[in-house]
Formats: structure tokens, sequence, C-alpha cells
């Protein structure tokens, strides 16, 4: 059986990115060292070659990840190996933060790409959590990442079907937490939403759904799988007997066009690498502090500072001028550590290629 490359979000453009003498196929999932990928003719388990393990060695962003575009190498021996990852469009890069440390932060300025190639980040947030409500801060949080992963974020509000009134309230809340994002109520028991949802995903287009644990992801995922999965060869995978054996994918080709990514519920999403992601989401405040007084207001308590005053007639919520705060010292945090992690590379760099210099005998008196 062979499959519509096509249908995975194969384009003419990443065709002319794929090496001589390999075979494109798309990662839907990763393990330690090799991958599940999805390939013209079935499903493959790939080992990574040295070229991989190569360019990923202290770069673990380089390492293959779901939903990367990667070239396949027959070898001789019989068998398929990653050979390289091939360009990605977009990626969804978290920053190795930890709560537990000196000032709440800590990390080694290294990134973890969640998802590759994505056009649409969905950022499920539970309309209720244990016993509180949608976490404001947290959507901040993954939308400015999804911003900077060059994908466009959706806010989905899961779990709708637990509000019985004041869901509109919530909404409106969750809408000012992300100027310019759509903001969608689902709830995947009761099929509500689930359709809209999968409007993002015409085409070929690719979306990851990310989100605290218990969000409701992997439901909302197999609800728009319910609307069909497209069978691949592996699916039906003989072991040999004609036995079938579905394979764990996170990445799911639905039947209706479009693909799904499904994440692990993460505790913590550090910021990484972060520009423009963090202007975007707080984009009202950054409107505001255009008409301060002063171009350089820190908006503390200088004269004709707008932002203070959205602050003091209401306008502007206290936890919102907070959280914008709190995301501007911890994306410059990161791109300190970052840097002092490129600096050290490039000494590291700098090191080997003097020992080398030393040794050969060209520099030798
Ligand atoms: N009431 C209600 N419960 C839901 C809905 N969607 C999911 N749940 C429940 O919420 C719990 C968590 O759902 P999951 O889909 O496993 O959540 P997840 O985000 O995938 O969690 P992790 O795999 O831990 O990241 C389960 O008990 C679901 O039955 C919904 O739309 N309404
Ligand atoms: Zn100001």
């Amino acid at each position: 059986m062979s499959f519509d490359l096509f249908l995975l979000g194969w384009t003419d453009l990443r065709a002319a990115e794929l090496p001589a003498d390999t075979v494109p196929a798309r990662v839907a999932r990763v393990d330690r060292g090799a991958a599940e990928v999805i390939a013209a003719d079935g499903q493959h388990h790939v080992k990574y070659g040295a070229r991989v393990r190569r360019s990923s060695v202290g770069d673990p962003v380089a390492l293959p990840c779901v939903g990367d575009w990667v070239a396949l190498r027959w070898l001789p021996e019989g068998r398929y190996e990653l050979d390289e990852v091939l360009p990605r469009t977009t990626a969804f890069v978290r920053g190795g933060v930890s709560r537990d440390s000196v000032g709440g932060l800590s990390g080694d300025g290294q990134g973890q790409v969640l998802a590759a190639n994505v056009d649409v980040v969905f950022v499920a947030e539970p309309s209720m959590h244990s016993t509180d409500f949608a976490d404001l801060g947290r959507i901040e949080r993954l939308v400015a990442l999804a911003w900077e992963s060059g994908g466009t974020p959706v806010v989905l509000v899961t779990k709708a079907d637990l509000f019985e009134s004041g869901l509109e309230e919530l909404l409106a809340d969750v809408r000012a937490a992300a100027p310019g994002v759509d903001v969608h109520a689902v709830s995947s028991l009761r099929g509500e939403g689930v359709t809209l949802a999968a409007g993002y995903l015409h085409g070929s287009r690719t979306a990851v759904v990310l989100g605290p644990s218990g969000a409701g992801k992997s439901t909302l995922v197999n609800a728009l799988a319910g609307l069909g999965v497209m069978e691949t060869q592996q699916v039906r995978a003989a072991d040999g007997r004609g036995r079938h054996t579905t394979v764990h994918r996170e990445l799911i080709p639905l039947a209706g066009g479009g693909l799904i990514i499904d994440t692990p519920g993460i505790r913590r999403i550090g910021l990484y690498d972060i520009g423009e992601g963090v202007d975007l989401v707080f984009a009202d405040i950054e409107e505001l502090a255009r008409r301060c007084r002063f171009a350089d207001c820190g908006h503390v308590s200088e004269p004709g500072c707008a932002v203070l005053a959205s602050l003091e007639n209401g306008e502007l919520p206290e936890r919102r001028l907070q959280s914008w705060r709190k995301l501007q010292r911890e994306a410059a945090w990161m791109a300190s550590r970052t840097d002092a992690r490129l600096r050290k590379e490039q000494q590291n760099k700098w090191k080997i290629i003097h020992k080398e210099m030393r040794r050969s005998p060209r520099n030798r008196p």
C-alpha cells in the first residue's frame, strides 16, 4: 500500500531540500535514538544515522521530533536510516526551565522541540481545573511560545460542559489575555466545538495540541480522530502472522484532511529564545506603552504613564501587567543563558581548533 505524502503535508518546496538518494518521511513519534516515521511505502522504525547524532551533540534542538520531515537512506543491510532532518518551517520550542531553583528560574539555556512543521498551535486550557478556572497566565505563556513557533495560536477552552453559566464571561477573559487570537469553547464529551477545531486542519495542515496534564488533549484528539483516521499500512502492520498491531503515534493523519499532534501534558513550559512572542501576546499593553509621555517609561511611577492610567481606571487588570513583567523577565533571562551557552560553545570550538593547529606539523617550528 502506498501513501500520498502530500496528504501528510509534503510540498514541492520541501522536495527541493531532499538530498540525493534519500526518500522523505514524516516523524510520527520519537524514541531514544530512533523514530517512527511515515514514508510513501508505509511506517518504519528507523535509527538515527551518524550525521543526525553528530549535529545534535550539545544541541538537542537539532534532534528529530514529531512533525519533522526527514530524509531516509537505504542501507546495504536492508533497512532505512534517518539521515537528515529537513529544514523546519515552524518549530514549537520550550526552554529547559524548572521552578524549584533560586529565583524561580534555572536551566541550561537549551531548548526542546515539542513539535515541528505545525501550522496551528491549539492551546488547550481547561475551563475548570480541579476547583480553579482557566489559568490566564498559562495561556499567555503558551500563546507567546506559539507565536514564536511561527505557527498560528488558537486557544481551545476545554471541558466547556462543566460550565452551566458564566462561560461567556470566562471566554471574554481568555480573549483579553490573547488579543488577536481565536478563542473557542470545546466539549469533547458532548462533541461541541470539535468540528470547528477540525476546520483549522483543512488541506493538509498540521496542528499540535499543547496544554497541562488533564486538559483533555487526548480526548480532543480522539474526538477529532473519531471523525476518521487515515488508514496507513502500518496500522495493520503484520507481525508475520497477520495479526493487527496498532502502532502508537503522536502524529495522526485525519481522514477529513489535516494532521493532529498529541503531546503529553507538561507541568511547566519555559520560554525559549523569545523574540516577538511576548510582545504579540501583550499587544494591548505595548500599544498603551507607546502613549506614555516618556519613550523609556518603566510604567512604575512615571508621570503621564498610559499603562498605569489604564490600570487605575480598571481597563488593564493588575494580573495582566504582572504577567507581562514576569514573561519579559523570563525571556530576557533565557536570552542571557542562551548567549552564555553559545559563547561557551564558541570557546570550545576555538579550543579544539587551536589544539588542532598546534598538532598540525605545518604550525610547528
Ligand atoms: N467533562 C469533561 N471532561 C473531559 C472532557 N475532555 C476530557 N475530559 C476528562 O478529563 C480527563 C483528562 O482528559 P485527557 O484527555 O486524558 O487529558 P490530557 O490533556 O490528554 O492529559 P495528559 O495526557 O495527562 O496530558 C479525563 O478524565 C477525561 O475524561 C470534556 O470535554 N468534558
Ligand atoms: Zn508608562
